[in-house]
């Protein structure tokens, strides 16, 4: 028998090919999403107790945490210290009957369909002054009008895809050049999603897709493709005390509806409080509630749902880390710092991060032989240190 193969087909992901996405804060009017957007940006976006506060969107970026870079900067001391960033994007409130038009419905979801990936906060905080679209407080209900607007709108979207190539399609009859064939075969793939999202009512990112597929699906930047995190904003005082009585119901809910889909629990209110207070406060107000912020998660969630991550130069001019998709090789990796970097590139030096935490110095690193030398196949991980190797004289590829 001869060998299986060895060569593995790479998937690929689902989203936008590059490296700088942007998730999106969404849920209906009046839930707490510009109050958040402000606490984890830092940024002073209106957020007032009325419905439809936010019209347009505002974007802002946050510092990723990471241990890793900090012990970096700490070992090189550099001139500058320049962290991967998460862009976030303050959204409008979405209400019932959005994808048809009600609440300048379209216009917002065309918002989320925008970016790349979403926060999706539903409110789980019972505070009779903060008006509430819905009248009583219900999250199930809430995230179940959310969830059916964006499938809403892929179903809209999709049906006027498969309404306009069917029509060409069907022109082609059987047979066909390549060209038709390709058309036909898109058709097919497009039909099938459709189907997914309208009979089957389900979330694009759900399916099992093929790479054909997938690639297909990019095409059309559908919402129920994008990963979501679902944020549930409780009251400061259920956080405090770690009690809420919808929490176990909106977790159920996610298993039963969205399997596999993220949700943290935190509270706006706290978090908002956190982010106006100095260091020292901060420190004393978190020991004194015994709870910890949850930003810091759910900003590592967020960029790790966007399917990012990031690799480090080291040195002491600068510590930095550079942002590219997850699976990207070295010539691409290098790319992202200078198109010089990739088109001359001879070879990535890399270390990982633990070996010279361990051996405490980059030559310590070399002398375990643990300072590896990497070729243009090389898929770079997360965390790498990596520093390239290029010809600046090497002459432009023709494309
Ligand atoms: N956990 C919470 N507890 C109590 N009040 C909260 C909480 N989270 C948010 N709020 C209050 O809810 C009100 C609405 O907040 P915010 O403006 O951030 O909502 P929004 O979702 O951005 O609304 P819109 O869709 O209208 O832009 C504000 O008064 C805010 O202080
Ligand atoms: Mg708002």
């Amino acid at each position: 028998m001869p060998p299986k193969k060895a060569v593995k087909e790479e998937k690929i992901l689902l989203g936008r090919p590059s490296n700088n996405l942007k998730i999106g804060v969404v849920g209906l009017p009046n839930v707490g999403k510009s109050t958040f957007f402000n606490a984890i940006t830092n940024s002073a976006a209106a957020a007032e107790n009325y419905p439809f506060c936010t019209i347009d969107p505002e974007e802002s970026r946050v510092a990723v945490p990471d241990a890793r870079f900090d012990w970096l900067c700490k070992h090189y001391k550099p001139a500058k210290e320049i962290p991967a960033y998460l862009t976030v994007i303050d959204i409008a409130g979405l209400v019932k009957g959005a994808a048809s038009g009600a609440g300048l419905g379209n216009a917002f979801l065309s918002h989320v369909k925008a970016v790349d990936a979403i926060y999706h906060v539903i409110r789980a905080f019972d505070e009779p002054d903060v008006i509430h679209v819905e009248g009583e407080l219900d999250p199930l209900r809430d995230v179940e009008i959310i969830r059916e607007e964006l499938r809403l709108k892929d179903e809209e979207f999709l049906q006027k895809q498969v309404a306009e190539r069917e029509r060409d399609v069907k022109r082609l009859g059987n047979g066909g050049n390549a060209a038709d064939k390709a058309k036909k075969e898109e058709y097919e793939i497009i039909n099938k999603v459709y189907k997914w999202v309208a009979e089957d009512k389900k979330d694009v990112r759900h399916g099992v897709w093929s790479n054909k597929e997938v690639d297909v699906i990019n095409t059309m930047h559908l919402i129920t493709a994008k990963p979501v995190i679902y944020l549930a904003n409780l009251s400061e005082k259920d956080y405090r005390r770690k009690k809420n009585k919808w929490l176990p119901k909106i977790k159920a809910w996610i298993d039963e509806n969205t399997p596999g889909d993220l949700m943290i629990p935190f509270s706006v209110a706290f978090e908002y409080a956190l982010s106006l207070q100095s260091p020292e406060e901060k420190e004393e107000t978190l020991k004194e509630a015994g709870v910890p912020s949850m930003l810091p998660k759910i900003i590592v969630a967020g960029y790790s749902a966007l399917q990012l991550v990031y690799y480090f130069t080291g040195g002491p001019d600068e510590v930095r880390a550079w942002t590219i998709r997850k699976h990207t090789k070295a010539p691409q990796a290098a790319g992202v710092i200078h198109t010089d970097f990739e088109r001359g590139f001879i070879m990535a030096e890399v270390m990982k991060y633990d070996d010279l935490k361990e051996a405490g110095t980059d030559a310590a690193v070399k002398a375990a032989g643990k300072y590896m030398q990497k070729g243009k196949e090389y898929v770079v991980d997360d965390g790498d240190i990596i520093y390239f190797k290029f010809n600046v004289t090497a002459p432009a590829k023709k494309k």
